[in-house]
């Protein structure tokens, strides 16, 4: 394929494009001898698995920064340093990134022995179209198998306990026994790894329904213990497994609904992993001190009508602070926790329902997601639906009469909170039907102020 057909290319070709060369952002040429392509890139390209990105990881016996550098110059591209001290740089391209990394100890096979798992141990020689496979990780791929390179390789880092359940949800593979076992033993381990990374981890597979089933995994191996500590219990387990099915069940009747659930939380755009969804399932797995004792078939009759939803938003806050979620993320679990007892205590009055809107925003999709995972009938949440989805709703997206600018020369008011509080008792006034015109606001607001 010459350059400009892989241009062309659609994404859905991109798997083939990661073995070849000529599609590449940058000229063969350029590259030095020996060089290898490596990881997952090499992985799904021999799976024939669409990547969602062209993102290519090489290793180099020396001078991977001077490579990187060099390629950068050269296309103008973007350059970033991302560990100078073991020597590692990427480039930026357009719609794609190439990371050079120096090999890890002196050989390439050594290299692909530190790393986690077989089916990541391959590596392709772009110069020659070779694939040098030493720990038969293709064998493993053809069948499905996620296996250790060796145990000491888990314990060396030990995030790779929690990335095997990932890789297996992401991949639809099966985890090998031996793998496996040696996993459950060292889970104690994921404990010590900074909360970032396991954050990253964890937002796969809450990020969608085939991560379900591996989280419920991931739970019985022991492996959420050691990052959530011993709140975690089956019934969070049950609740995320709800969301899968309360979301299909939601999209089917507000598709605008779905398409918010499944679009990211805004100014974390660039992580198409961190939707409203997952924090729906994320909230469902912190949700604390449920009565659980009343529930008594957890998998078919989830039913929360009997049980108090008791939230401790504290101990909630700090785990999500200290896994250093984002501000916008925390708020939204806390938002969620806080709106869902008055959500079950339906029905709500028109100026509850206003204060909910005003204070939930866009984490609506997400609050009526958890709601009805917790067995909130959807007939309950239908009329709050309706008026999130309705632009011209005054209740969901109340416009103002007045302005608090026009409030102050009307009244001869100074600027301050009692402006604010003008504003939201002509908002309540309008929706309950008392006012509905700017001379009938600011007449309101003179006898309200008096009052
Ligand atoms: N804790 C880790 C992280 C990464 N790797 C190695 O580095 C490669 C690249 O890692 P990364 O980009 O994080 O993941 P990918 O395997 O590329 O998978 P994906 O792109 O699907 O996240 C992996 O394939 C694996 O060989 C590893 O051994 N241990």
């Amino acid at each position: 394929m010459n350059r400009k057909d892989a241009k062309d290319a659609k994404a859905e070709d991109r798997e083939l494009l990661a073995l070849s060369p000529d599609s590449w952002p940058f000229s063969l040429a350029l590259l030095p001898v020996p060089i290898y392509m490596v990881g997952g890139a090499v992985r799904d390209a021999l799976l024939g698995r669409r990547r969602e990105y062209l993102d290519l990881d090489f290793i180099v016996p020396s001078d991977a920064v001077q490579t990187a550098r060099t390629i950068a110059n050269h296309y103008q591209a973007g350059f970033v340093v991302l560990d100078a001290q073991r020597q590692i740089a990427r480039v930026v391209f357009k719609d794609a990134t190439a990371d050079f990394a120096q090999q890890e100890g002196d050989s390439l096979a050594t290299d692909l022995r530190r790393r986690d798992f077989t089916v990541n141990a391959i590596a392709f020689n772009p110069h020659t179209g070779e694939l040098i496979d030493p720990l038969q990780g293709n064998a493993d791929l053809q069948q499905g198998i996620i296996r250790m390179v060796s145990p000491a390789n888990l314990e060396d880092d030990p995030l790779r306990l929690l990335r095997a359940y990932r890789q297996a949800a992401q991949l639809g593979f099966a985890i090998e026994d031996e793998t496996r076992s040696t996993i459950r033993q060292l889970a104690p381990l994921l404990a010590q790894i900074a909360a970032e990374r396991v954050r990253v981890e964890l937002g796969y597979l809450l990020s969608s329904p085939q991560g379900t089933p591996w989280l419920n995994v991931a739970w019985s191996d022991g492996i959420l213990r050691s990052i959530l500590h011993d709140d975690v219990t089956a019934t969070n387990l049950a609740l995320v497994a709800q969301i899968d099915r309360a979301s299909a069940k939601m999209a089917e009747i507000w598709p605008q609904i779905g398409v918010e659930l499944s679009s990211g939380v805004p100014g974390l755009a660039a992580d198409s992993k961190r939707t409203w969804m997952a924090i729906a399932k994320l909230t469902c797995l912190l949700i604390p001190a449920i009565s659980l004792s009343e529930i008594d078939e957890l998998n078919v009759s989830l039913n929360y009508t009997r049980a108090d939803i008791h939230v401790e938003n504290s101990s909630v806050e700090d785990f999500l602070k200290e896994m250093k979620y984002s501000v916008a993320e925390i708020r939204a679990v806390n938002t969620i926790l806080k709106f869902l007892p008055q959500l079950r205590k339906a029905p709500m009055s028109v100026r509850e329902q206003y204060f909910m809107f005003r204070e939930v925003g866009v984490v609506f999709p997400a609050l009526v997601l958890v709601a009805v995972a917790v067995g909130i009938p959807i007939e309950g949440i239908a009329t709050l639906c309706d008026r999130y989805l309705t632009p011209s709703d005054r209740v969901a997206h109340p416009t103002p009469l007045v302005t608090g600018k026009d409030l102050m020369q009307a009244l001869n008011l100074p600027s301050g909170p009692q402006i604010g509080q003008l504003l939201t008792a002509i908002q309540l006034a309008r929706i309950e039907g008392r006012i509905s015109t700017a001379a009938e606001a600011l007449e309101f607001a003179k006898l309200h102020q008096k009052s």
